[in-house]
């Protein structure tokens, strides 16, 4: 609904007001969206390269829009011959005596009349931006001359709003040469016309209207679409002198109206009475300069026949002029902005939209693939449990077996202990020196020979269970890891286990005491070990002897030993005195046994008996080399060996099952740290989409926003169109 003002032209002043806040707070909005289009992640497509390109244009355009609007008003250009008093009729809407006029060719280029802020009225030209100080019409006259401009040339007169009331209301008064005095009208209409919201076509009524103004008009109005031309047909005071009168109003009239209706087709035959005037200029100046006490009274101009009616007439013209002015530059000037700032803010609405949707799918794909991501974390994680708790059985159940056969294996070689002691070669010769490095060295052979022998019997077997067991955990593991990571399970060359036994038989032989001395199997220290055994016989020795007998090892393990029996009768009696000689050692003792000997069985029995002891005795001797005493040494090595082993089978079999625990350990370990990598990388991930999401979110809300905000102003502009562009229609 269209405000209604105390002055039509008052419509434009406030419609440019409305228009250019609207343009100027819209301007800001698409400030804010070339921001946020911007800042907007280029990498997810959400923007274009093409949008940001489309708003930042926008941008440009809306600026351009609000320089233009802080420029536009509403101009008022004056057309006719020389003389016709175009410079008058624009003084005379002035109320001020601002342009030279006179007798013959006064204006001799474009004046544009505008209103200035200042109190002084200044002029500037093209060429300079020179203010050039102006304060009566004689010195602008002079000041024009001086210029020596061309006529197609602009002048601008700023005359202070506030001595002319026209001026305050944003219009712009364009003074020209006379139409007579130029060939060159196409460039005048370029350089002046194209933006002028009104032509007023100033006619001398005491002729018709020429070709030369027809043809300017005609050419105006091929450039401009239907453009609002007044006819004022000037000087009437003169004309109205003349007693037809009357005749001529009628000739001029439809003289004028042909011309606008039919000649330019510019309106419609009520449209053009509306736009013919039959004014005198110099009677309204006069008049109103007189108003003003600009002139003395009784100047004779006023004084006329039909002044009155005249100056109605005119004032008609003003307020005719006034309403077609305003209503045509509000059209003009701003018609084209609203119709700009809505495609533009219907561009942005839809840029935005396509960003929301853009933004709302990605958030989508994003929500899906997070929830995926956390089905699958969570899936993992489960699996990574069981197959821990699962692998950890699994660990136990191939430790007791490696236990088993490492323990099985080790007492199949302890059995066979004697075969590699006898595989030993080395010097033996029974001294001090000697027997040691040949202890130690045995020591060694029995290490690496064991060592070797444990290898060749497991080490095919368990290291076919480790890599079953790993090759197990791997396939396992390698299904919670992503293909591009499965790569990183498979087993590498240092991968491959080997057991290491190490029995260290050099302590664990290091007590090994061998007694390599000749002993005589029929002496009598062998005979009562024989018949009292190994504790009694230590029993004697150790009550009786004041020399320690070495203890005596057994020739053959495991035999059981005779059981102590108790004396009886003679054999009682001998044995007392035989354990009492022995335990005596001395010459007496054995002269005494020999004797009892020899007087109970005759003495050349126990010649014979004597002779072959001798020979047995000496036969032993004789025979009782380094290699028997080696044997022997072998014999009580192996011995000593097997029972310190048998100690340690449990030890040694620990050991082993140890070491396969913690390869397998130390290798599932590796593997689930490979997967919780794996994991700690997908809760990143989902915590980064996490982020993307509420990112998304914020894009989603600022989006919103702006087309919400677009669709408001749009909705302004739609106001502002109803308000001022389409009257009729409200
Ligand atoms: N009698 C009479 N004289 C007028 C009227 N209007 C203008 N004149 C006179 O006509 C002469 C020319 O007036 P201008 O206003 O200078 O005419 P113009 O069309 O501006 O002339 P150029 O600037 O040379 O193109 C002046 O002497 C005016 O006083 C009018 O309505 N009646």
């Amino acid at each position: 609904m269209r405000t209604m003002t105390t002055s039509p032209l008052e419509l434009f002043v406030q419609a440019k007001n409305d228009i250019g806040k609207m343009v100027s707070e819209v301007e800001e909005y698409v400030v804010d969206c070339m921001s946020f289009l911007i800042e907007l992640p280029k990498e997810k497509g959400i923007v274009t390269e093409t949008q940001v390109k489309a708003l930042n244009q926008y941008k440009i355009q809306i600026h351009g829009i609000r320089e233009v609007l802080a420029r536009d008003n509403m101009k008022v250009a004056f057309f006719g011959r020389t003389s016709n008093g175009k410079s008058t009729v624009i003084n005379a809407m002035l109320h001020a005596n601002i342009l030279p006029s006179g007798i013959g060719h006064t204006t001799n280029c474009f004046c544009q009349v505008v209103g200035t802020d200042s109190e002084e009225a200044f002029l500037l030209t093209e060429e300079s931006k020179e203010k050039h100080s102006v304060e009566s019409v004689s010195q602008l006259a002079h000041a024009l001359c001086h210029e020596r401009l061309s006529e197609k040339a602009l002048v601008e007169i700023h005359w202070p709003k506030k001595k002319c009331p026209l001026l305050r209301h944003e219009v712009v008064l364009v003074d020209s040469p006379g139409i007579d005095v130029s060939t060159n009208t196409d460039e005048w209409i370029d350089r002046h016309c194209l933006d002028a919201d009104v032509f007023v076509l100033v006619n001398n009524s005491e002729s018709i209207l020429m070709v030369t103004e027809k043809n300017f008009f005609h050419k105006v109005s091929s450039k401009l679409s239907r453009p609002n031309i007044f006819i004022l047909n000037n000087r009437w005071d003169a004309a109205a002198l003349d007693p037809r009168s009357a005749e001529v109003h009628q000739q001029h009239m439809e003289h004028n109206r042909k011309f606008l209706v039919e000649e330019l087709g510019i309106c419609n035959r009520e449209e053009a009475d509306n736009r013919i005037f039959f004014v005198s200029a110099k009677e309204a100046l006069y008049a109103r300069l007189q108003e003003q006490g600009g002139l003395p009274p009784h100047t004779g101009a006023i004084e006329l026949e039909g002044f009155a009616n005249r100056y109605f007439e005119f004032q008609d013209f003003e307020k005719a002029f006034a309403e077609c002015l305003s209503t045509s530059a509000v059209k003009t000037k701003f018609e084209q902005h609203v119709v700009r700032g809505k495609s533009i803010i219907t561009d942005i609405a839809s840029e935005m939209g396509k960003i929301q949707e853009r933004a709302h799918h990605e958030k989508s794909k994003l929500m899906m693939q997070r929830q995926e991501l956390v089905s699958k974390l969570d899936y993992v994680s489960h699996q990574l449990k069981l197959i821990t708790s699962d692998e950890k059985d699994q660990i136990c159940h191939t430790v007791e077996d490696v236990e088993r056969k490492v323990s099985m294996a080790l007492n199949e070689e302890i059995r066979r202990l004697h075969q590699l002691v006898e595989e030993f070669t080395a010097d033996f010769l029974p001294n001090h020196i000697v027997i040691t490095a040949y202890k130690r060295n045995l020591n060694a052979h029995l290490d690496k020979g064991l060592g070797s022998n444990m290898r060749a019997r497991l080490s095919d077997a368990i290291a076919s269970i480790v890599d079953s067991a790993k090759t197990t955990m791997t396939n396992r593991i390698k299904e919670l890891l992503p293909e591009e990571k499965q790569h990183l399970v498979i087993a590498r060359r240092q991968d491959h286990f080997e057991m290491f036994y190490r029995l260290n038989c050099d302590n664990l032989c290091e007590d090994f005491k061998e007694d390599i001395e000749f002993r005589f199997s029929l002496g009598l220290a062998a005979l009562m070990h024989r018949f009292l055994g190994n504790k009694q016989a230590s029993r004697l020795t150790i009550f009786g002897h004041s020399e320690p007998v070495p203890r005596p090892v057994l020739l053959t393990p495991g035999t059981p030993s005779n059981e102590f029996l108790p004396p009886s009768s003679d054999w009682a009696f001998a044995a007392k005195f035989l354990t009492a000689a022995v335990s005596g050692q001395g010459i007496t003792g054995i002269v005494a046994f020999t004797t009892i000997v020899g007087l109970k069985l005759g003495w050349k029995i126990l010649a014979a008996i004597g002779s072959v002891y001798g020979g047995i005795y000496l036969y032993e001797r004789l025979t009782y080399t380094n290699k028997a005493k080696e044997r022997r040494f072998k014999k009580q090595y192996v011995a000593h060996a097997t029972k310190k082993l048998r100690l340690i089978v449990d030890l040694t079999s620990a050991n082993c099952s140890h070491q396969v625990q913690q390869e397998l350990s130390g290798k599932f370990a590796r593997l689930a740290h490979l997967v919780d990598d794996h994991m700690d990388e997908m809760r990143e991930g989902a915590s980064q989409q996490e982020a993307q999401i509420k990112d998304l979110d914020k894009i989603l809300e600022s989006s919103r926003i702006h087309r919400n905000s677009a669709n408001y102003w749009f909705n302004l502009f739609s106001i502002f169109e109803r308000k001022y562009l389409q009257i009729d229609e409200s």
